[in-house]
């Protein structure tokens, strides 16, 4: 055997240098032991970061027979000896306190047929593999802090190009959903399962597992025939900070754990019928699979992601935002030489990738996350319905005993008690978020007011923190004092002393506005209580409506066959989706909301900024021209350009712009206010203090003439008398009728902007 220079290497040497934010795809090589049964080894690792495969050089007949040392180089190599910690320790640890830190990830197990990959995602009870140990890390590191963090799981199989849903296999095959950008992939009604508890987690894992496709092949006896797919959502909403309880900061991490099919060859598998056809699946989504590899790898523009559901699902983990670990899976054995070799160049390849990595932070208001919570809370009552539709319930003897017309007389009572129970509990779900939505707005003005109170006290050096109620004891006798000491002061000193009066005057307006912020503090305290109460109650009733709504449904089996109770299930299951669906929908448009509150905001600031560089501008202007200073021939041409640049701005039907009508060119070019014209900035209109300031506002000169409508687009020239001769000449300006266009546009733009606005009002809770 002779050794050969490294054939591939995934060295850092070797690799194009990462741009910002970009993480490398990091690649791990995992040895499974040799089996008993099987022919010599011809790999091993060879250190904690290389592998090497005795292999025959195909392109050297001489050298053949002798066979060389091929070199692989990785991020990490587990040899046979590896525990399941280790390898869930360096791959998969860190991923999961970045899922918890808001960023996604993912893991995948890579591998021919037997190669070890189930083992190593999946384990068994006494090696529990990362699956397992990712989701008790996550649960520990969210124990006792439940208010803050929630965490929902959902779990499928691709199986034949087919998806099904591992938590509830019955509900058949789902549909992958994108959008028309195909940017967020999902999968329509898969089961989402919220929880805290590792028990039912647990539970959870092992009856999907125990739903996943597995048979027995030649090569291995428990084969997987299905890419399984394991993802577990973390999504912790903090308030932005102490003071702003109505904004919630959230960071929402993805951790997606995939144990994918293994390839492998008809031949050595000797499968026929059935199992034949599983592995032309499995082989033609893992070819899908090698070719974005190989793609990606090569720095390629276009990914074709599009060739099966397995690529389609692991695009962002491929190419997305998302930091992703493969864990590449090879036998030792002779006989599965090849197949290792395959394996290993792929995973070499994949060292090439890098990923765009950011963490998943939005700021969204309270009420965003109220609706949230009661998407949550419906998604938990299908998931439990589903349960119960699987369940096989006593039947009641009598159902035989009743008469058809009887009965369905029966079940339609019951179908729409069941419904109005469910829309009594909508009803007094959303008072719930209005009462809360109060309830924090009393908040936050009860804190403004002890803040007032705290800055009073801490000026008059007493301590606030000691009790409210001492405090305010404290502050009624600090104030009975100063008033007697005044009294007297002014009673001994007379008025001869004015000196110290402004200060009085302060000080006796800073008591009045602490007595003023007790008294509010008082009036809020009892709207408190007086609201939470009311919360009580409602609260109260919302869980009577919940136990009718339960006491209903068990009553299903008294007078209906399984199957007919299982369609009630399956529509009362509707009915929530359908209300889950329409409060995420009020939630996004919400966000929506926000998100164009912020660009106003944001157009208001650059709107300043441009204001500002304007007055620059003609202020510079005007020196220009009285000092007569000659325009170098570079500031000429910008001049020219910034022209142009307006003509391209306003003109909207591209006939070539006429010299007559225009401004003179023997002027400088004015200084266009068209972005600042109101018309132009419908959204922002309502607040006065943002409008730009007139020209007799801002200091405008008194000479300038009348504002002609091209000077409403174009802005005012500033000219001094007997300076125009010595500008540049200009290119011809637009014509007048510019400025009707503008109108037009901005009347159909304020349209469309109100239009948008009324499509996006939210619901009746809306207070935003
Ligand atoms: N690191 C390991 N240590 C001990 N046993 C292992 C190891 N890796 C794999 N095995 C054993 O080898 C056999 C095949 O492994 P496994 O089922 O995980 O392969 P696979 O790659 O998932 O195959 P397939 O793609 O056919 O599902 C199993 O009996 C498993 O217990």
């Amino acid at each position: 055997m002779s050794p050969e220079t490294p054939s591939s290497s995934g060295s850092d040497t070797s690799r194009p240098p990462l741009k910002p934010a970009e993480e490398r795809l990091m690649v791990a090589v995992r040895v499974r032991p040799l089996k008993n049964d099987e022919p010599h080894r011809v790999l091993y690792a060879a250190d904690r970061k290389s592998v090497i495969l005795e292999d025959s050089d195909k392109s050297d007949a001489i050298r053949q027979k002798k066979g060389v040392e091929r070199h692989y180089t990785f991020d990490v190599v587990f040899n046979e000896t590896s525990f399941q910690e280790e390898v869930y320790d360096v791959t998969t640890r860190s991923l999961v306190k970045d899922v918890l830190n808001g960023y996604n990830g993912t893991v995948f197990a890579y591998g021919a047929t037997g190669a070890g990959k189930t083992h190593t995602m999946v384990g068994d009870r006494h090696h529990p593999g990362i699956m397992i140990r990712a989701l008790n890390d996550i649960f520990e590191a969210v124990k006792d802090k439940e208010d803050e963090y929630s965490v929902t799981m959902s779990y499928l199989e691709l199986y034949n190009e087919n998806i099904r849903d591992l938590l509830n296999p019955a509900s058949g095959y789902l549909e992958l959903r994108e959008d028309s950008r195909g940017r967020s992939i999902q999968v329509s009604g898969l089961t989402e399962i919220s929880t805290t508890s590792t028990d039912e987690v647990m539970q959870l894992l092992q009856k999907g597992n125990k739903a996943r496709t597995v048979e027995p092949t030649a090569m291995n006896q428990t084969s997987s025939r299905s890419h399984a797919l394991l993802s577990v959502t973390v999504r912790h909403t903090v308030p932005v900070n102490k003071r702003d309880h109505l904004r919630m900061r959230i960071k929402q991490g993805r951790l997606f754990m995939i144990d994918l099919a293994g390839s492998e060859r008809a031949n050595k598998t000797k499968n026929r019928g059935k199992r034949l056809q599983e592995g032309a699946h499995i082989n033609r989504s893992l070819l899908a699979l090698g070719n974005c590899i190989n793609a990606l790898a090569g720095g390629a523009r276009y990914v074709n992601y599009r060739d099966s559901k397995l690529t389609r699902l692991l695009k962002d983990a491929l190419s997305g935002n998302c930091k992703t670990v493969m864990i590449a899976h090879v036998s030792p054995s002779a006989n599965q030489k090849d197949e290792s070799r395959n394996t290993l160049i792929y995973a070499d390849r994949a060292n090439n990738i890098s990923t765009k990595v950011e963490r998943n932070v939005f700021d969204v208001s309270y009420q965003v996350t109220q609706y949230q919570t009661v998407v949550n809370e419906l998604r938990a009552e299908i998931s439990r319905l589903q349960t119960k539709m699987k369940e096989e319930r006593p039947r009641s003897a009598d159902i035989s005993k009743m008469n058809a017309e009887e009965k369905s007389e029966e079940v339609r009572n019951l179908r729409e008690q069941i419904v109005e129970t469910f829309k009594t509990q909508m009803k007094l779900r959303r008072k719930l978020m209005e009462i809360d939505a109060h309830l924090l707005g009393l908040g936050m003005e009860a804190e403004r007011q002890h803040l007032i109170i705290s800055h009073w006290e801490s000026r008059n050096n007493k301590l606030y923190k000691n009790g409210v109620n001492a405090s305010r004891a404290r502050t009624q006798q600090s104030i009975r004092r100063r008033k007697l000491a005044t009294a007297d002061g002014f009673r001994s000193a007379g008025n001869e002393e004015d000196m110290d009066s402004d200060a009085d005057g302060e000080e006796a307006d800073s008591e009045t506005a602490v007595q003023q912020a007790w008294g509010e503090l008082a009036d809020i305290e009892r709207e408190q209580d007086r609201w939470t109460e009311l919360r009580g109650h409602i609260e109260l009733k919302l869980e009577a409506c919940r136990q009718r709504g339960v006491m209903l449904e068990d009553k299903l089996p008294s007078l209906l066959s399984s199957d007919d109770e299982r369609e009630i299930l399956a529509l009362i299951c509707r009915v929530h989706e359908l209300e889950a669906d329409k409060m995420a929908l009020q939630s996004e448009r919400l966000v929506r909301q926000h998100e164009l509150k912020r660009r106003d905001l944001l157009i208001i600031r650059y709107d300043r900024q441009r204001q500002l560089c304007e007055e620059i501008i003609t202020r510079q202007r005007q020196l220009i021209e009285e000092a007569k200073v000659k325009l170098p021939s570079d500031l000429q041409e910008l001049y020219q350009m910034y022209q142009q640049e307006i003509h391209a701005a306003t003109y909207t039907d591209f006939n070539p712009p006429s010299t007559a009508g225009g401004c003179s060119i023997d002027k400088l070019p004015p200084i266009s206010k068209i972005y600042s014209d109101p018309m132009f900035r419908p959204t922002l209109t309502s607040d006065p203090s943002v409008s730009p300031p007139s020209s007799s506002e801002s200091g405008g000169d008194e000479n300038m003439p009348k504002e002609s409508s091209i000077d409403r687009v174009m802005g005012h020239v500033v000219t001094r008398p007997g300076a125009a001769t010595r500008l540049p000449p200009l290119p011809p300006s637009p014509p007048i009728r510019l400025s009707s266009i503008s109108k037009d546009s901005a009347h159909i733009m304020r349209r469309a902007i109100s239009e948008d606005r009324i499509a996006n009002t939210p619901g009746p809770s809306s207070k935003d």
